[in-house]
């Protein structure tokens, strides 16, 4: 069955098979066709170009996009979407001036999610995170990584992550699983580090590998979390187990963690809020790629990823956006485009870049997502009529969707 757009205004992300993330000035730029058409065959994109060489297809579904721009849905490379209950009256806390400190060191933060969910069924997990996940495709997303971490416990943690397999089992989107049971020390481990990364390294992971649980391993590695040397055994215990490195690094503090990833072939170091001189020298002609989180920045009040720094010195940058009950609750690819756009100086093209291609390359998946490029999966924005793709992030709050396809389907 083929599907043909015809008279589209603007078909954005265009690039040939084999470019895998986009890095420094090469960010500014996002190739696209104006007036084109767009060949959908079952679930692959199989053919576009401008309209005049438009071929006369018989037996095709033919859509107008008269007035309509298309990209590639949004690939969100670090997300939490399965967790318990919510986090409402720590919000309420910060609003009336305590830090996200010291919530955390009253017993909120991550345990306070960790005690929900350890009391929370996994199907009754499952129907909370289902709907998260409905909601962010219906807003462009059409790839999605999500993190265990709210169980910390080794029963807690494989039930998040089976979650994470119903939902790879029971929707289109592409799904990649991490295991983040280095997000925080339980109570009981904080005067006994050592112990806990036992039960990581010796209960947890084996178990996550033989049930083949996870794609990923992660870490919080941040002051009062996880050091750079526990993360360094937590990756290298990952890695035995076939898990790649994707690392929450400098969110608060920068503590040489970049390094530390880097050296350990990362694929991806997440937050960055604060970020040295030292780390974009590490980071430059590396496979890591950094990844910016600005609705976490927006909601708690810290800094933002300084993007125009890091592109400067040639680097890559991707754009998630950390959906979680504490820092971020709030899954929306197009908001965070916005604030990217507003907050971060990053430009439209080089913010779409970032969510798209570089996003994909940060979840293991650019060999299929993140770009018009034949033989990718038909993973689709269809935007209601605008002027220019420009008016994503400018007009940051009103929904310019039209219609999302996710491999090859309407959703
Ligand atoms: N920083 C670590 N983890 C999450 C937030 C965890 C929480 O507060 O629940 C983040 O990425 O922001
Ligand atoms: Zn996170």
């Amino acid at each position: 069955m083929q599907t043909l757009f015809i008279n589209i205004k603007e078909l954005l992300q265009i690039r040939e098979t084999g470019i895998d993330k986009i890095s420094g000035s090469d960010m500014a730029i996002l190739p696209k066709i104006e007036n084109a058409y767009l060949v959908i065959e079952n679930n692959i994109i199989s053919d576009f170009g401008p309209m005049e060489n438009c071929p006369k297809h018989s037996d095709v579904a033919i859509i107008d996009a008269t007035g309509q721009v298309i990209l590639p849905t949004w690939v969100d490379s670090h997300t939490h979407i399965v967790y318990a209950g919510n986090r409402i009256q720590e919000f309420v806390d910060r609003i009336n001036g305590l830090s996200y400190e010291e919530i955390a060191n009253r017993g909120g933060g991550i345990l306070n999610s960790a005690k929900k969910l350890n009391e929370t069924s996994e199907d009754e997990i499952y129907e909370q995170s289902k709907l998260r996940l409905e909601e962010v495709m219906q807003q462009g997303t059409g790839a999605v990584e999500i993190k265990s971490g709210y169980g910390l416990t080794v029963e807690g943690e494989l039930k998040m992550l089976r979650v994470i397999k119903r939902l790879k089992e029971n929707y289109p989107i592409a799904i990649k699983a991490t295991f983040l049971g280095a997000h925080a020390f339980p109570m009981e481990y904080k005067e006994n580090h050592a112990a806990y990364i036992d039960l990581i390294i010796n209960e947890m992971l084996p178990k996550i590998a033989s049930e083949n649980l996870a794609d990923y391993i992660d870490a919080f590695l941040e002051t009062g979390y996880f050091s750079v040397e526990e993360t360094i055994k937590i990756m290298e215990a990952g890695r035995k187990c076939g898990l790649e490195p994707k690392i929450h690094v400098n969110q608060f503090t920068a503590i040489d963690g970049i390094k530390a990833c880097v050296e350990n072939g990362a694929l991806s170091v997440d937050h960055l809020e604060i970020v040295t001189d030292e780390d974009i020298e590490v980071l430059k002609n590396s496979k890591t790629m950094p990844v910016a989180l600005p609705s976490c920045s927006y909601f708690i009040s810290i800094p933002y990823t300084p993007a125009r720094k890091m592109m400067n010195a040639g680097l890559p940058l991707a754009l998630a956006t950390d959906y979680n009950p504490g820092t971020t609750p709030s899954g929306n690819m197009n908001f965070v485009v916005a604030t990217a756009c507003i907050k971060m100086k990053m430009t439209p093209e080089e913010a779409i870049n970032a969510a798209t291609i570089n996003g994909a390359y940060a979840m293991g998946i650019s060999k299929t997502h993140g770009s018009i490029t034949k033989g990718k999966k038909a993973n689709l924005i269809i935007t209601k009529p605008i002027m220019s793709y420009y008016q994503l992030p400018y007009a940051f709050g009103t929904n310019l969707i039209d219609k999302v396809m996710i491999e090859g389907q309407f959703i």
